[in-house]
């Protein structure tokens, strides 16, 4: 008998928004997925409730929030894609509650934006981006006044993950010596040396360079009282998240001449689009560079992400494995050649394992293969059976008592 409970490929829909890589269509379409609604830009919130109503997945990248509310719309999403490193702009807990993993792509972008901070730290310690605006002006100020190499700086990063660490390593090809705080214990790379607090970093470096995520404990990090602590003189580097620094506390700093000069890519509240005008009190300051989010806008870090996201669409899609899942339990996956697999979700819940066994009891079907992870809030069991019709038997999963979703793999 044939499987009819199974959606046809070519009835899945992509929603992919913000002008995500070709890659990630390659990628698609390759799979024979080639539902794919397709746009250069991010949509409108109301836009956005009517779009994703009919998505089985979504693809996007830092403009979109993807609210609790627009994902109360989103009755036959699957999965959701950030094709960047953050996952902020999402609501992961509401997603994961609908059963939806968010998936991310967490490397493919960062020597982009180390490569963008190093950049930044040779133009802001040779004063160019104010001598750059003063010779736009037609003012010619030949002078070495407070113009510095990098070699034998002091550079501190907060946050040593995959960015901070990488820029540590080439900023020490520079001659540059390291120091960086984070709140875990992190092996040093070459000579950089943790220090153990925030204070103690702001207070005795150079250039500081925020590499840390959107959290709760990181929001107003660089407070008006830690921006004080800065060493005077110093610069302040931010491509981190724009909830990290206090902006009005920063223009202070600046205004006063407290410090030397920032580089800032991302902010409090960026426009939605480019038809949007970007209002900042930085604006004005010429020692000040400011970039419209993209120390992950290079053509390499794009081109990866498209591929790296679609992958794990097509992974999730094809065979059910969530392995890297920023929210969602994580299943590596064998491939399912003559099997039939069965996905099923649900609230972690003393005893929901053993009802779904003795579903396959009653039914007399054989387990030919069942992996199960969890996390505190949700289970996700996925089981190989050996049967050709699975319309009844996923019926009757569906109507166990904490079910969230379950379905059969096409
Ligand atoms: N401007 C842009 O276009 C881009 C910005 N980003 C941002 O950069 C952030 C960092 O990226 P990765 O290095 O890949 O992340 P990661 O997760 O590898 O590293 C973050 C590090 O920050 C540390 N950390 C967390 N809270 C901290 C705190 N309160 N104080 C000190 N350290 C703390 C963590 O322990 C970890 O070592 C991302 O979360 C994203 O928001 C990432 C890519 C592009
Ligand atoms: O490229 C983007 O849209 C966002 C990049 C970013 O901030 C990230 O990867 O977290």
């Amino acid at each position: 008998m044939t499987n009819k409970v199974s959606l046809d490929k070519s009835k899945i829909k992509f929603l992919l928004l913000e002008g995500v890589h070709q890659n990630a269509l390659d990628v698609l379409h390759a799979a024979g997925y080639t539902n794919i609604e397709y746009h250069k830009k991010a949509l409108e919130p109301d836009e956005l409730k009517e779009a994703i109503k009919e998505a089985h997945f979504i693809g996007l990248r830092s403009r979109t929030n993807l609210t609790a509310d627009i994902l109360e719309h989103a009755n036959k999403l699957i999965a959701i894609g950030c094709f960047c490193i953050g996952t902020n702009q999402v609501a992961l807990e509401a997603a994961e509650e609908k059963g939806i993993p968010v998936f991310n792509a967490p490397f493919s972008n960062t020597r982009s934006v180390a490569e963008l901070v190093l950049g930044e730290i040779l133009l802001l310690m040779r004063n160019i981006p104010a001598a750059n605006a003063q010779v736009h002006r037609g003012e010619w100020n030949k002078s070495a006044a407070g113009s510095h190499e990098v070699r034998g700086k002091k550079l501190g990063i907060v946050g040593y993950g995959h960015i901070g660490s990488q820029l540590s390593i080439i900023a020490e090809s520079l001659g540059m010596n390291v120091f960086f705080y984070d709140v875990e214990t992190k092996l040093p790379l070459g000579n950089a040396q943790q220090v153990s607090t925030l204070e103690e970093l702001l207070s005795s470096c150079d250039i500081i360079s925020l590499h840390v995520p959107e959290l709760p404990s990181t929001k107003n990090l660089m407070s008006a009282e830690r921006i004080a602590q800065l060493k005077p003189g110093s610069i302040l580097i931010n491509a981190a998240r724009g909830t990290v620094v206090d902006i009005d506390a920063l223009a202070e700093a600046l205004e006063q001449g407290k410090i030397h000069g920032a580089a800032i890519d991302v902010f409090p509240k960026e426009p939605a689009s480019a038809a949007e005008a970007f209002e900042s009190p930085l604006r004005k300051f010429d020692n000040v560079i400011l970039t419209p989010h993209i120390g992950g806008s290079t053509a390499e870090a794009q081109e990866n992400i498209g591929t790296e996201v679609a992958s794990k669409f097509v992974k999730y899609s094809d065979n059910g494995s969530t392995l890297s899942a920023v929210n969602f339990p994580e299943v590596s996956l064998p491939e399912h050649r003559t099997a039939k697999r069965i996905l099923h979700i649900h609230h972690n819940r003393p005893g929901i394992l053993n009802k779904i066994n003795q579903v396959f009891v009653d039914e007399n079907i054989n387990i030919a293969a069942q992996y199960l992870q969890t996390d505190a809030k949700i289970g996700y069991v996925v089981i190989d059976v050996e049967t050709d019709d699975s319309t009844d038997l996923l019926q009757k999963l569906k109507s166990i008592e904490g079910t969230i979703r379950a379905r059969v793999l096409f």
